[in-house]
Parts: C-alpha cells; sequence; structure tokens
C-alpha cells in the first residue's frame, strides 16, 4: 500500500459474528488501507449501537443501500440473502467476497455471469477451512479425489434441513456418530449454515459433485474438526483443522480472521501465498 492511494471501502452484509468480529479488528486499524465504510443487518438500530466507538458515524443501512457507498462487499448475512446482496456490487463490477459459499453453489453461474459481464469479482476465503492455496495449486495439475470429514459438537448442527428431515436426535447421542456421508452439493444443501467449507473445498478442486464429504456429530467436542485428504498428481495433501467457536456454535473464530488476511492481500504491496 502506497502512502497516498485511497483507502478501500468496505461494506459489511451481515452483523452478525463474522460481522462484528471484522467491524472490531477494522476498528483497531488490524489493516492498513482498509475502512469500513457501511454495515447492514436484520435489526438496524440494533446493528447501530453495537458497532465500535471509533465506528459509530458509520452508516447502517439496507443490503440495496450499501453499493454506493463501498468499493467491497463482505457478505456474512444468512445463505438465503446472498443473490440480493452481491447483485449491486457485481452489476457494479465491484469486488464480493463470499462467507456464505453454500449458497453461492445455488446460484454459481448466474452470479459468475454477472461478474464476467461487468468485471465485477466473486471471491471465496479459506474461511473456516485450511489449505486452499494448495488445492487450488494442485487443480492446476491433476486431482483424482478430495473427501473431507467434518466432526461437530451438537450444537454446531442443530436444526440444519438435513437433521430435521431426518427427525435425528442429536441431543441424544452419548458417543461421536456419523450423520451425513455425500457430495458437497448435498452436504451444502442439508446443512447450507453448517458447512460452507465443503462447499469452499469443492470450488478450489474438483467441484461440488465429486467432493465426498463425511459430517459426525461429537457429543464430546467443543470444537468443529475438519480433516482433509486430496489425492493428485503433484502431491498427497492431508490436513486438520480444529476450529474455535465464536458466539455462533456453527462458526469459527478464523473466519473472520481468513478475510482481513484477504483484505490485506488486496491491498498490501506484498502478497504471501497462492
Ligand atoms: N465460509 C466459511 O468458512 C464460513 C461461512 N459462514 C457463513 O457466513 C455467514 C455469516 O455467519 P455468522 O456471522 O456466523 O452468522 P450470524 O447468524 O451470526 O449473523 C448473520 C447476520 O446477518 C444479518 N441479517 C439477517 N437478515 C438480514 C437482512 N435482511 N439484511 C442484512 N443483514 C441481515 C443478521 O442481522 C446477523 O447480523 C453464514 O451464512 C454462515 O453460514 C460461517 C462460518 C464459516
Ligand atoms: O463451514 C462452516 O459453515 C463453518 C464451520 O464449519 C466452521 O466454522 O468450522
Amino acid at each position: 500500500m502506497t502512502g497516498e492511494a485511497p483507502p478501500l471501502r468496505v461494506a459489511l452484509a451481515g452483523f452478525g459474528a463474522i460481522g462484528q468480529q471484522i467491524a472490531e479488528a477494522l476498528a483497531a486499524g488490524a489493516v492498513e488501507g482498509v475502512e469500513l465504510a457501511a454495515v447492514s443487518a436484520r435489526d438496524r438500530d440494533a446493528a447501530a449501537r453495537r458497532l465500535p466507538e471509533s465506528l459509530r458515524d458509520v452508516p447502517v443501512v439496507t443490503l440495496e443501500e450499501l453499493e454506493p457507498l463501498a468499493d467491497v462487499l463482505i457478505e456474512c448475512a444468512p445463505a438465503a440473502l446472498l443473490p440480493q446482496a452481491l447483485d449491486p456490487f457485481l452489476t457494479a463490477g465491484k469486488s464480493a467476497i463470499v462467507l456464505s459459499v453454500s449458497a453461492l453453489l445455488d446460484h454459481y453461474d448466474m452470479l459468475v455471469a454477472r461478474a464476467r459481464e461487468t468485471g465485477g469479482r466473486i471471491v471465496v476465503p479459506t474461511g473456516a477451512l485450511l489449505g486452499l492455496d494448495a488445492v487450488t495449486a494442485a487443480a492446476e495439475g491433476e486431482i483424482t479425489s478430495v473427501r473431507m470429514v467434518t466432526r461437530k459438537p451438537v450444537r454446531g448442527l442443530l436444526g440444519a434441513p438435513y437433521v430435521v428431515e431426518k427427525g435425528l436426535d442429536l441431543e441424544s447421542f452419548k458417543t461421536e456418530t456419523r450423520i451425513f456421508e455425500g457430495s458437497a452439493r448435498e452436504a451444502a444443501a442439508g446443512f447450507p449454515a453448517n458447512l460452507n467449507v465443503a462447499a469452499a473445498l469443492s470450488l478450489a478442486g474438483i467441484g461440488p459433485d465429486r467432493t465426498m464429504v463425511e459430517i459426525w456429530a461429537d457429543p464430546e467436542s467443543t470444537r468443529n474438526r475438519h480433516s482433509i485428504v486430496v489425492e493428485s498428481d503433484s502431491a498427497r495433501l492431508d490436513m486438520t483443522i480444529e476450529n474455535v467457536p465464536t458466539a455462533n456454535p456453527k462458526t469459527g473464530r478464523i473466519t473472520a480472521l481468513s478475510v482481513l488476511a484477504i483484505l490485506r492481500k488486496m491491498t498490501s504491496s506484498i502478497r504471501v501465498g497462492t
């Protein structure tokens, strides 16, 4: 970042666990050259009260009102709002950082076509996962298989459409139990607010239909644990991350940090990692 470049103005679509963590970090000057320009939330008065002291003047507006106020959108709202949040930024040829990656699979063709038309960009950070740098590099060669095993505390899975539909009584489980096995596309449909990481992994590698996922409910665990094995012609990847949850038990603390790291890459003179 040169001293003369104007700050990159970012807007938060969503002000829950991820949005608030990002706002607090930006208020503390975590990323040089990046400023919070606008916020959107369901309850805008409550969001305005929760803004950090030094950001009290930041406007809290509707999703549709964010675009003129910012250069980059950070989407961290409920999955169902993804097209509504992204559309104005992509139409204006701007960038959108997406956390609700499960929903991105549902609207992929339409949103990517919009970005292609206007020169806008959809950016999917590594989020609560690890190793997407190595997976995207391996995908430049030939990947033969990608498998992910997720273990979550019961609290991190309650209410997922798949759990409700199958009538699974997760709170009665005494030992860790596999509750799902299928493709990343099926995992995104059954667990849209719990398994964005599988959708991100699939986009980095061999796509949502060939990426295989297991989900385990673990009554003993307090962390979200994701293990990935990738077989490719350049390397075998075998990686695990254990995420400390935020106030939202579905969401790991590292997710917001991943967004800060992307913002630093967008503005820094040196960029490390693929
Ligand atoms: N890519 C990844 O690695 C990860 C993605 N996620 C996803 O990121 C998203 C955000 O996660 P959290 O912050 O934990 O969720 P959260 O539930 O804590 O916050 C969601 C926020 O969206 C806001 N919202 C609701 N309706 C709105 C509307 N009409 N307009 C504007 N804002 C509205 C709510 O006020 C709330 O502030 C979710 O879709 C979640 O599944 C979560 C963890 C990891
Ligand atoms: O992928 C998600 O939605 C969240 C997740 O598993 C985590 O934070 O560990």
